[in-house]
């Protein structure tokens, strides 16, 4: 232990290394050579007293070093409430445990699963059980319906209670998680089978740009829930404010909001309101905000077994300047009354409590730390309370009382500059009540570690927030810049020219006039020119951030790298193609005689034939006998399906040549929502497993 290392500098006395604690630091059941780093975390965190007992720590350490089990969310959306009881249907003798496989626990505080199996002993899938599970958990995740995630990673999404009116802004989204659970309690009200779209939309905002492309795939499964999803790509902590916010509602929901409105509203406030119109908020324009900004990851044990061998408290040092100034744009960033979530991987205060200490004293009472502890009682079993006293140490495992003791020690100045003065616990006069943090320890519900603090704003914030005070004085160079975003950008996005929804309308024998006067044109925006490549669906709400809308300031333009989702795309032929998306979005539209209802079996038929393309004397005589009556061009299919009475629309084309109906599939490159072919959830749909794709048109 410390006493083994080799001392880069010379110390005072007082500052020699703590002696080592009595009991064994390492856990001599674990899986790790006994690493300088492991010993270094454990003497870390036996000092930070995480724990109460020799026996709870030692429970502890052992959990840290047992992989995660298995987890996973059901959607809750409506639009997939079909297939996610199917899914549970057909999961339902697997959730119960069988051989191998031991019963799932339901967490329904985040409508999740848990299966106390590792990930690795699935994917080997050595025994029938294991590998059954390993088939339904790929198979509906591929349809969208189950997402595997950390159970500890659903807890600030649930705690931010997101309804569907609210304007929701993910900070550090990639690769997606927490803002595909948020775009689906955005679509919860569906609960009562409401299919009405809300008012609210999701930001989903991340730095890096090649991480921006996982998050769009993510999201890509959502589907039509999409158009109400911007992806952007900015560092959080200079995410631009909203010049034009879409619209008025306050957190608190309609009612609340005319209440605050009323006591709230500034002139400029009055004059800005009003249903829907753009208006400029000097305060923030979100409603709730997920910050799960980037850590040292070190509660990560579990997922992550490396992190036994790269651990240092160093790292962690480094991500507190960057964590404070991306919750700091975050507490500007929303509305008075709105929730933010500040969330880690990690179990380092020094990126936890410390940053939600500095950010309270910054913010000067305009933002309160919410006592979360009753809101999930279910997870009161998984959680500790946050630390309202920590020790700072140095990789020597220096122990250093105050930033001024740090300072008169005898490390060097390179290292000095990692510590601010604001890693260290706040004076007891100010005292804010940390304990209201939510530590999420893995031995206590089976999870990773996990650091959540909830907080409201409740007033606007205090002028300019002092960039330089004494406490959070920062001695570190600001991080380095990140590469410069892609070209894409808003200026991308523009009005659908009425010769493209002619063509469109042309292209699948659509009703011209329908389509022009239905809200649907309202929503459609083309990427690449008003005469664009692709047209995409984006809610009302969305469009001023997507389109070059004139800016009431010189607020910096949002950096959009994919918003709504993709209805048609043009093929080299010039020709729009829809999206499996697409062709639900224009159904309505389509001429009665150009729509066909294809029986169950005859989908299964055109999924099983070469090209997907059936003759039109194989097809069941009811069919065949109105396909013969259509003229030769595009079709709508409207697929039915065993289940229910819903049908799934899909573009399809008549042919003359060999007399025969043609399935189209979607065809699907590129950087929008949805990039994969749907065929896999048709067949799947259709009763038919197998998910080779067919031929792409
Ligand atoms: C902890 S991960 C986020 C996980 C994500 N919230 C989820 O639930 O799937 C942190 C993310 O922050 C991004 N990131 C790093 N620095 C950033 C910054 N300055 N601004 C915005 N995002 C940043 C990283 O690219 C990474 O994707």
């Amino acid at each position: 232990m410390p006493q083994r290392h080799r001392h880069r500098h010379r110390r005072p006395a007082h500052l020699q290394p703590a002696p080592p604690l009595p009991s064994p630091l390492a856990d001599p059941s674990r899986p790790v050579p006994n690493l300088l780093a492991a010993d270094r975390f454990e003497y870390f965190y036996r000092r930070q007293g995480l724990v109460r007992s020799s026996g709870e720590w030692r429970h502890f350490i052992s959990t840290l070093h047992q992989p995660l089990p298995v987890s996973f969310r059901v959607s809750t959306a409506p639009a997939l409430a079909h297939l996610a009881r199917q899914c549970l249907d057909e999961g339902a003798a697997l959730l119960r445990g069988t051989g191998a496989l031991p019963a799932a626990a339901e967490l329904r505080w985040c409508a999740s699963w848990l299966v106390d199996v590792k990930a690795a002993e699935l994917k080997a899938a050595a025994r029938p059980e294991l590998r059954a599970m390993h088939e339904w958990l790929t198979k509906f995740g591929s349809l969208g319906v189950l997402t595997r995630q950390a159970v500890e990673s659903m807890v600030p999404v649930a705690l931010l209670r997101v309804e569907p009116h609210h304007a929701v802004l993910d900070m550090c989204a990639s690769p997606g998680s927490k803002t595909t659970q948020a775009i689906e309690a955005l679509f919860r009200y569906g609960e009562a089978g409401a299919s009405e779209r809300g008012s609210g939309f999701v930001v989903a905002n991340d730095a890096s740009p090649a991480r921006c492309q996982m998050l769009l795939r993510r999201c890509a499964a959502l589907g039509e829930m999409c158009s109400q999803v911007v992806v952007t790509c900015h560092p959080a902590q200079r995410f631009p404010r909203l010049a034009a916010a879409p619209h008025g509602e306050a957190a608190e929901g309609p009612a609340a909001s005319k209440k605050r409105k009323g006591r709230e509203a500034t002139k400029q406030g009055r004059k800005e309101a009003g249903g829907g119109a753009l208006t400029a908020h000097s305060e923030g324009s979100f409603d709730r905000i997920i910050c799960d900004v980037p850590c040292s990851g070190d509660g990560t044990t579990r997922k992550n077994p490396s992190v036994w061998h790269r651990w240092t408290v160093e790292y962690a040092l480094s991500m507190h300047p960057l964590q404070l100034q991306i919750a700091l744009r975050g507490v500007a960033l929303l509305k008075v009354g709105g929730l933010m979530a500040f969330s880690t991987c990690s179990l380092n205060p020094c990126e936890n409590e410390s940053v939600v200490a500095e950010l309270l004293r910054r913010t000067r009472g305009a933002v309160e730390l919410v006592d979360a502890s009753a809101q999930l009682p279910e997870l009161a079993r998984a959680q500790a309370d946050g630390l309202c006293h920590w020790e700072v140490l140095d990789d020597e495992m220096c122990h250093y009382e105050s930033f001024e003791a740090m300072q008169a020690s005898g490390l060097p100045a390179a290292l000095k500059r990692k510590f601010l003065p604001s890693m260290w616990p706040p004076p007891a006069e100010e005292a804010p009540p940390l304990h209201r943090c939510l530590r999420l320890l893995p031995h206590l519900a089976n999870m990773g570690g996990f650091f959540v603090a909830l907080l409201r704003k409740v007033a606007p914030l205090p002028g300019p927030l002092p960039k330089r005070t004494p406490r959070g004085e920062s001695r570190t160079p600001p991080p380095p810049p990140p590469p410069p975003p892609p070209p894409r950008d808003a200026s991308c996005f523009g009005e659908v020219s009425a010769a493209s929804l002619g063509e469109l309308s042309a292209q699948h024998a659509l009703q011209p006039a329908a389509l022009a006067a239905a809200p649907l044109a309202a929503e459609l925006l083309a990427r690449g020119g008003g005469g664009g490549g692709v047209l995409v669906r984006v809610a009302p709400q969305l469009r001023p951030l997507c389109t070059r809308a004139p800016q009431p300031s010189a607020a910096p333009r949002l950096r959009v790298i994919a918003a709504g989702y993709t209805v048609a795309r043009r093929s080299r032929r010039g020709v729009f193609q829809l999206t499996h998306e697409g062709a639900a979005t224009v159904a309505p539209y389509a001429r009665r005689r150009r729509r066909l209802e294809v029986p169950v079996e005859d989908g299964r038929a055109f999924l099983s034939a070469a090209a997907n393309t059936v003759p039109l004397a194989e097809l069941s005589p009811s069919l065949k006998q109105a396909a013969a009556a259509l003229p030769v061009g595009p079709v709508l299919l409207l697929f039915r399906t065993p289940h229910g009475s819903a049908t799934l629309p899909m573009p399809g084309r008549r042919l003359r040549s060999s007399d025969s109906l043609r399935l189209l599939v979607p065809f699907t490159p590129g950087l929008e929502f949805r990039p994969k072919a749907t065929l896999h959830a048709l067949r799947f749909q259709l009763g038919l497993q197998d998910s080779s794709h067919a031929a792409e048109e």
